[in-house]
């Protein structure tokens, strides 16, 4: 005799927080103990911006605990690894989170890892509580200055595997200054999609002009010595909630 496997089994499954997700804003829950974001940055942290190939990262020297993120839904402190970007192939599209069912052109995500409770990084990745991500959706308006400073600098890792020196960055002045925010537990989105992320997608988005992200749009995937291909877009589409819950900082 088979097993018989019920709908609930298929629920039973390993992947069942993966990320992202399309947040009903208004099922997410008020949660009242949540706390107000805590970010503590410090410019001097920038090091680099690095083409990846699927996307570029502006990387921070994360050896000690001086740019870092604690309060907001966390229980731990979390210090600042890198930050990048998710974008579509025209502005009808990119953002990875989806709002309401509204799909945003592109999204930042500063990524953290809980430094309080493990020794690096890649150990963190490795359990639930380990990394924490703010995920920004971007709208496009004006041309946005402090984006400006980065995307001047796209040239210089047009190709994968190119970096280049990228210092004194005011991420801070990246960030809107309304920092109510949805959050829940997910996945990394992209490989390897370990569920070891504390999501918080801030509600306000921060403005970048069609010209600007149109330069996201001009990194290649390819190295100096391939036929060069762009990378068009790279973000993934949403996932089934299953058991979770949004919680939301404001009511
Ligand atoms: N897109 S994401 O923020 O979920 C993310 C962050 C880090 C890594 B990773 O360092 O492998 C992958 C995806
Ligand atoms: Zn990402």
């Amino acid at each position: 005799m088979g097993a018989t496997v019920s709908q609930d089994d298929n629920d039973s499954d390993c992947h069942t927080h993966q990320s992202p997700i399309n947040i009903w804003t208004k099922m997410a829950l008020y949660d009242p103990f949540l706390k107000p974001l805590k970010i503590q940055y410090d410019p001097t942290t920038s090091r680099k911006i690095v083409n990846l190939g699927h996307c570029f990262n502006v990387e921070f020297d994360d050896t000690s605990d001086m740019s870092v993120l604690s309060d907001g839904p966390l229980n731990s402190r979390y210090r600042l690894r890198q930050f990048h970007f998710h974008w579509g192939s025209s502005d009808k599209d990119g953002s990875e989170h989806v709002i309401d069912g509204n799909v945003y052109p592109a999204e930042l995500h500063i990524v953290y890892w809980n430094s309080q409770k493990y020794e690096s990084f890649e150990e963190a990745a490795k359990h639930p509580d380990g990394l924490a991500v703010i995920g920004v959706l971007l709208k496009i308006g004006e041309a946005n200055p402090v984006l400006q400073t980065i995307i001047e600098h796209l040239d210089d890792v047009k190709t994968k595997g190119k970096e280049h020196s990228f210092t004194k960055y005011n991420l801070a002045r990246l960030l809107p200054n309304d920092l109510d925010y949805w959050t829940y537990h997910g996945s990394l989105t992209t490989e390897p999609y370990f569920e070891c992320v504390t999501w918080i997608v801030l509600q306000r988005a921060i403005p970048i002009s069609s010209a600007q992200l149109t330069r996201f749009r001009g990194l290649l995937c390819t190295s100096e010595y391939e036929k060069p291909v762009p990378i068009m877009e790279n973000h993934r589409p949403v996932q089934l909630l299953h058991d979770r819950v949004v919680r939301s900082s404001r009511l």
